[in-house]
């Protein structure tokens, strides 16, 4: 919406999996911004042959990609630890707490059919192979293009490690996605700069969404939501809607490739007043790591595009 308001002359593309939920945004885009040029394309990005079929059809339906918006992301089964609440409201730690979660929630990951951890595969991996399959539409020579990666400031490094990639063993593998797809958008850029291709992070600050209603009961958020615009005044973080969430989405499309730190995190914040802005932050990124993540990256993609021949065989042998 943001973007058609700055460009309404803008060819846009649905990346979604639930196509009902895709024409719905596609007419409320239509409905104010009706000569639009808007598609949709089929992408569950958590499902590697679902990525790869995607990708195909961009490349037939495109001849480029100016801009790639990773936006989809997980959050599954969480739960909120009340006695670290309490104890964090009293703490030094009670403004750091409320702006980036921190030790406040864990999540139950599960194996998907492609046998990764699902929140790994959707928060991050998709949208690594996405990439990777769109290389010859975003890398052209002349033509500098855009990844935007919608992160968190709930990425913690701490909650990370790199013997354990997918968070197999771990009890935060939301926190631990976040942080590598920091850690790939670093390196993305080490890589693809010099072929035109730009990886920025984004964080949106804590919005009401279907994440947030995921958390706790939507009536619940309705219920604190002035305790909410009060502790605002002192973090800047809690954006709250979808609109002020997208303030960084929207600045880094005015905003030229050069202009952009790629190892700073772009923030989402609303001031006290309401007021919408974007700050950089450094993200706390060691060079060496985000190497080897892109190195196991690439690694894991050979893995599974090989695991997926064979399964592919199997089925045309058997029917
Ligand atoms: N809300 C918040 O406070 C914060 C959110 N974020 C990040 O913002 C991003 C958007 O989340 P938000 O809008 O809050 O949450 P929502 O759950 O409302 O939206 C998530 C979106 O991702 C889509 N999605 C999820 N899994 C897949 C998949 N496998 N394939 C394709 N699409 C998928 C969902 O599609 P569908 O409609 O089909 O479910 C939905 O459109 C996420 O990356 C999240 O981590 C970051 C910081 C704070
Ligand atoms: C009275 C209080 C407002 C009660 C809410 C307490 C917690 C449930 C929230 C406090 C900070 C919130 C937060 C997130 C989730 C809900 C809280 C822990 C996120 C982790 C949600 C997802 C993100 O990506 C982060 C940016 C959010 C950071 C703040």
């Amino acid at each position: 919406e943001r973007l058609l308001t700055e460009d309404s002359t803008l060819h846009l593309c649905l990346a979604c999996r639930n196509m009902q939920r895709a024409e719905a945004a596609r007419s409320a885009l239509l409905t104010s911004h009706p000569d639009a040029h808007v598609q949709l394309l089929h992408l569950d990005v958590g499902s590697v042959q679902s990525v790869l079929s995607a990708a195909q059809e961009v490349k037939t339906r495109y001849s480029k990609v100016d801009f790639l918006y990773l936006n989809a992301g997980i959050m599954p089964n969480p739960q909120v630890d009340i006695n670290a609440f309490f104890k964090g409201l009293f703490s030094r730690n009670v403004v750091n707490m409320f702006a980036t979660g921190e030790g406040l929630l864990t999540q139950q990951d599960r194996i998907n059919s492609d046998g990764l951890q699902e929140v790994f595969a959707t928060n991050l991996f998709g949208h690594f192979l996405l990439i990777r399959e769109l290389e010859p539409l975003l890398c052209q020579a002349g033509h500098s293009s855009r990844v935007v990666w919608t992160s968190s400031s709930n990425a913690r490094r701490s909650a990370f490690s790199m013997e354990d990639m997918q968070h197999r063993n771990g009890t935060e593998p939301y926190s631990s996605s976040k942080y590598a797809s920091d850690m790939l958008s670093v390196a993305l850029n080490r890589h693809k700069n010099s072929q035109g291709l730009f990886s920025s992070v984004i964080c949106p600050g804590l919005v009401m969404t279907n994440l947030t209603y995921g958390i706790l009961p939507s009536f619940f958020w309705t219920l604190i939501m002035p305790i909410m615009w009060l502790v605002r005044i002192f973090t800047n973080t809690f954006t709250l809607t979808p609109y002020n969430g997208a303030e960084a989405l929207h600045r880094l499309f005015l905003q030229s490739p050069e202009s952009l730190d790629p190892r700073a995190k772009y923030h989402s914040l609303t001031s006290g007043l309401g007021t919408n802005y974007t700050q950089p932050r450094q993200m706390d990124i060691d060079e060496e790591m985000s190497e080897v993540l892109y190195s196991k990256l690439i690694e894991l993609e050979k893995d599974v595009r090989r695991k997926l021949v064979m399964k592919n065989s199997d089925k045309n042998t058997r029917g």
